[in-house]
């Protein structure tokens, strides 16, 4: 099924809203025919200056003469019959037969008008002028009930689109959640966002479109088709020849259109891309002078979505004068064959049978009425149409992302977290982002719970790395995390994060206050529990004296409102408060002045006694918190040991403290 086809089924499980939408357009369309039908009492009454009844009495007379002559013309052809020759007699008798079921049709509506000839002098206006006034308070009551349904049906329609995207929306945000790491860098933010935001808006309006343009203008359509038969059949099917044409025509339309559509909301991910990555950037485009540069990016970017667009709109402007031509001759043919029948007062047509009697002028005026009532709806859907295939990409590009299964989930049957466990193991550890080439090569280290261990090595080393595989951010490819024995990707994944406390460098806060922030390492902690955390990370001094409403101050987003030694303090004391048995500490106080750094060293010392802690620094001060090191060099572990140990022995560890450790130990 096609993405667009899985929103539609979603929204047609809000059933109520369905129906509305069903029922109200159906009410525009009847009441959409019915008014134009005001015509033909117009035409064929009021114009000839006769009110219903009187119409309906002179309609009476004409057809008791037709009886009569037809009844002569018949004995006519009787004698003619008894004088012709045998060639000749079976084309008399076919006349014989034509008048005598024509004159079946006038009985007929004779018996009709009879029936009907008493109630409409009883109910309705008996002269010209009062019948005129009562087509005008008919046309307008129908109009004003036609626009109330139609305000429903909008209210009803604009209900059911929203209430799709929403609940797709949602879905989206959750499936985001739940995706591999592995796909944000893949596929980059801005595509990401602009899938939950354009191409949902675009889903939505589709839905809207379907429910309610999509339904309401063919259902016109219909009624006033229905209303063009009950004049003439016949002539209706001859009028709707091009309509095939027009369906081909439209139908080749589709899939280009489709197709541009999809390309251009492509575009504007790009667009969406440049942008985060600019507005994210802004300080380091500003320094680097890197203005031109990114203005010439962006310029790439939006030309290409304004080609896309500009190609949509040539396919558009295409999609409209194509169905107006073919609606107009349409309307032409009518013209021609009904005024053809009517100004002859025929009912055949290239020997074809067009009407059973004569056609009145108020027949054929109501047969153009409806005509031009189809032709309408007909217009506007050419516009629904496009709006149709946009949905049908985005909803495409929507759906793309809702389907991936993320590959870090819970395991089928999850084993228990060992609760007193006593080591964690990386065994023969091998890892290589999106398949590509490793980064991490047989890394063996066994650390023992309680134990700190810190991690260095040169930039690009896998240090980070390493480390995002124990929470699972990324699954090995190779050999296996276990904590006492046990597996990681046999854990639930609450199970193990839970456990799990990081802080790192970018230290990310929410555009919440500082206390929510700090809240985030255990939702529910109380105001108490939160200070005390942000006493410990030495974040309280700063938080009262220099933010202007204390723990109760918003952040800004990313936390932009504050230094990045004071984001890294929250971010630390949001670690403290989730009190968790492994801590990760990623570059967790590259930012923090000298000063600051000896306090958060005392805090770090006392908050990681007992605690398992991996951490990754760059400053040979913070070494002083591990019992060992392990120097990592191309994704292998080329040294352990302890601080002192490895100065002694290795060289590496020595080039990258270059003297440091010693100065700060
Ligand atoms: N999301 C990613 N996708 C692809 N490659 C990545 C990704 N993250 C890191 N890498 C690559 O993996 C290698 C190891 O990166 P990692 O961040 O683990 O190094 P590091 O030792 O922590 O470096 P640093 O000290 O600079 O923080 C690098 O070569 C990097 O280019």
């Amino acid at each position: 099924m096609t993405g667009f086809g899985r929103a539609v089924r979603l929204a047609l499980g809000s059933r109520g809203l369905v129906a509305g939408c069903f029922v109200t357009s159906l009410f525009v369309a009847v009441l959409w025919a019915s008014n134009l039908m005001a015509v033909w009492p117009l035409v064929d009454a009021v114009m000839r200056g006769q009110s219903v009844p009187q119409w309906l009495e002179s309609e009476a007379e004409t057809q008791r003469t037709e009886l009569a002559e037809r009844t002569q013309r018949r004995i006519e052809l009787g004698l003619q019959v008894a004088h012709a020759s045998p060639d000749q007699h079976p084309r008399l008798r076919q006349l014989i037969a034509d008048s005598k079921r024509e004159s079946g049709y006038t009985r007929e509506k004779l018996e009709w008008n009879a029936w009907v000839r008493p109630i409409a002098a009883r109910w309705l206006p008996s002269t010209p002028f009062e019948t005129l006034v009562c087509v005008c308070a008919y046309v307008m009551i129908g109009t004003l009930l036609k626009n109330l349904f139609r305000v429903l049906n909008l209210v009803c329609v604009a209900r059911l689109g929203h209430v799709t995207c929403f609940n797709l929306r949602k879905d989206y945000y959750r499936q985001l959640l739940r995706l591999d790491l592995s796909e944000f860098s893949e596929r980059g933010r801005g595509d990401l966002m602009n899938r939950c935001t354009t191409d949902l808006n675009e889903v939505g309006t589709g839905v809207q479109t379907l429910f309610g343009q999509a339904v309401r203008e063919p259902l016109k359509m219909i009624a006033c088709f229905a209303g063009a038969a009950w004049v003439s059949w016949r002539l209706l099917l001859l009028t709707i020849v091009v309509a095939p044409i027009a369906f081909f025509a439209v139908r080749a339309l589709a899939k280009s259109l489709k197709r541009a559509n999809r390309r251009a909301l492509e575009e504007l991910s790009g667009i969406f891309e440049t942008l985060t990555e600019t507005l994210s950037s802004i300080r380091l485009i500003k320094a680097f002078t890197l203005e031109s540069a990114e203005r010439a990016r962006f310029h790439d970017s939006a030309k290409a979505l304004y080609e896309r667009q500009m190609k949509i709109a040539r396919y558009n402007a295409l999609v409209s004068p194509l169905t107006e031509n073919l609606g107009i001759m349409m309307v032409m043919l009518a013209a021609l064959a009904g005024g053809f029948l009517v100004l002859n007062q025929e009912t055949h047509l290239f020997g074809v049978r067009i009407s059973e009697t004569p056609l009145t002028h108020g027949h054929m005026t109501l047969f153009f009425a409806m005509l031009i009532g189809m032709s309408d709806p007909a217009r506007r859907l050419a516009e629904v149409f496009n709006r149709l295939q946009m949905a049908s990409a985005a909803s495409d590009r929507v759906f793309e992302v809702l389907d991936r299964r993320p590959t870090i989930v819970d395991p089928p049957a999850p084993a228990s977290f060992p609760l007193k466990w006593r080591s964690l193991a990386f065994e023969q550890v091998t890892f290589g982002y999106g398949g590509g080439a490793s980064v991490l090569k047989n890394v063996d280290l066994e650390v023992r719970r309680g134990e700190r261990i810190a991690i260095v090595g040169p930039n690009g080393c896998g240090k980070s790395t390493l480390l995002s595989l124990l929470p699972r951010f990324y699954d090995t490819t190779g050999g296996a995390i276990r904590i006492d024995g046990v597996d990681v990707r046999d854990l639930r994944l609450r199970a193990l994060r839970s456990r799990i406390g990081i802080v790192s460098q970018q230290a990310h806060l929410f555009n919440t206050s500082v206390a929510e922030n700090i809240s985030f390492g255990r939702p529910g902690a109380t105001r108490e529990e939160i200070e005390a955390a942000a006493v410990q990370a030495h974040a309280d001094r700063f938080v009262l004296d220099k933010l202007e409403h204390g723990y109760d101050t918003i952040v800004g987003p990313g936390g932009s409102r504050l230094s990045g030694g004071q984001r890294q303090r929250i971010a630390l004391a949001r670690a403290i408060l989730r009190d968790p048995e492994i801590l990760i500490l990623d570059e967790a106080t590259s930012q923090i002045d000298v000063e600051s750094e000896r306090l958060i060293h005392d805090a770090l010392k006392r908050f990681t006694v007992g605690r398992t802690t991996l951490l990754i620094t760059h400053r040979p001060s913070t070494l002083t918190l591990a019992d060992r090191v392990v120097v990592m060099d191309h994704g292998v572990i080329d040294d352990i040991g302890t601080a002192d140990e490895l100065y002694a022995r290795c060289e590496l560890f020595r080039t990258l403290c270059s003297g440091g450790y010693r100065a700060s130990a």
